[in-house]
């Protein structure tokens, strides 16, 4: 299968200083790929490399033919302004046929019927007619979804977009990622801080730290070396393995049998022991 796109050995930077160096990977149809990092890593780097906002300063950025000529769906982390948006939702979703309508003025039946389509695949064709920034938090994320997949629906790329979400908003925008990933095949590469999320829905982990720390199957990265630290530092605060994370590990060995909460672990350690 042809990636959408693969990077060799990439690095990318600004004036002269690199941000992110080395980078080997590739997104191919239907995948699921997280990005993971600490703040300053080069998560968002990497992804204005893909968008093509910044030109390699070494390697290679290959893009398929295809995604070069419908571009990729960008759903860009949210300010303050952006979720200010004084037009209805109907021309936010029609703003992403911007690229297919071109020089001409107004836009075309075909760009309207995507558009409509795109809000009836949303669940948001009864807000069409309300005022964007009226809407909930939730709501503006599902809108800028049907506005991304106006350009494409071959691949999203999402930048921390459950920022600012509550709880229940963040199942529900989960949820919506994975019937598309799932069920209409969109692939999905997302800038993620929810290490636990990323690893039940992502296919591939890409964990950077200005260079690349882990990349391949989900299910692998629990195990890493580059899991277990991040856990730790995200979740506890420091890298200090704890008892019952050993206990988990030598059952886990032992017996390689599923491991529950009441084993002594509370979670949050570098091994999954709810699946
Ligand atoms: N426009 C810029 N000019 C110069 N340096 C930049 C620019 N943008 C980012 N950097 C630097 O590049 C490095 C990577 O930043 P980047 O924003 O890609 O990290 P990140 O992983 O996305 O961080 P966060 O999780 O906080 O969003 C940092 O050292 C940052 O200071």
């Amino acid at each position: 299968m042809e990636p959408l796109i693969r990077c060799e050995h990439m690095d990318l930077g600004y004036e002269n200083q690199d941000a992110v160096v080395d980078v080997n990977m590739e997104v191919c149809p239907g995948d699921y790929l997280c990005i993971v990092g600490e703040n300053g890593s080069g998560k968002s780097t990497l992804m204005k490399g893909l968008l093509g906002l910044l030109k390699p300063s070494a390697g290679v950025l290959t893009v398929s033919e295809e995604l070069k000529t419908t571009g990729i769906g960008y759903l860009p982390q949210q300010t303050a302004a952006q979720k200010d948006f004084p037009a209805s939702v109907r021309e936010v979703v029609l703003s992403g046929c911007l690229s297919r309508r071109g020089r001409r003025p107004f836009y075309s039946r075909t760009e309207k019927r995507i558009a409509a389509e795109n809000m009836e695949r949303l669940g948001i064709t009864p807000l069409a007619k309300h005022c964007y920034r009226e809407l909930s938090g939730g709501q503006q994320q599902r809108v800028l979804i049907a506005r991304a997949l106006c350009a494409t629906t071959k691949l999203l790329l999402l930048d921390e977009p459950i920022t600012g979400l509550d709880p229940m908003a963040i199942q529900d925008f989960y949820a919506m990622l994975r019937k598309l990933n799932r069920e209409d095949g969109v692939a999905i590469l997302m800038v993620s801080h929810d290490l636990r999320n990323a690893v039940e829905e992502a296919n591939k982990i890409l964990h950077l730290q200005k260079q690349v720390l882990f990349y391949g199957p989900a299910h692998d990265y629990m195990n890493s070396r580059a899991a277990g630290h991040f856990f730790h530092e995200k979740e506890q605060g420091q890298c200090v393995p704890t008892a019952a994370c050993h206990m988990a590990r030598q059952k886990d060995e032992n017996e390689n049998s599923p491991l529950k909460e009441e084993d002594g672990c509370k979670g949050g350690c570098c091994h999954d022991h709810t699946k």
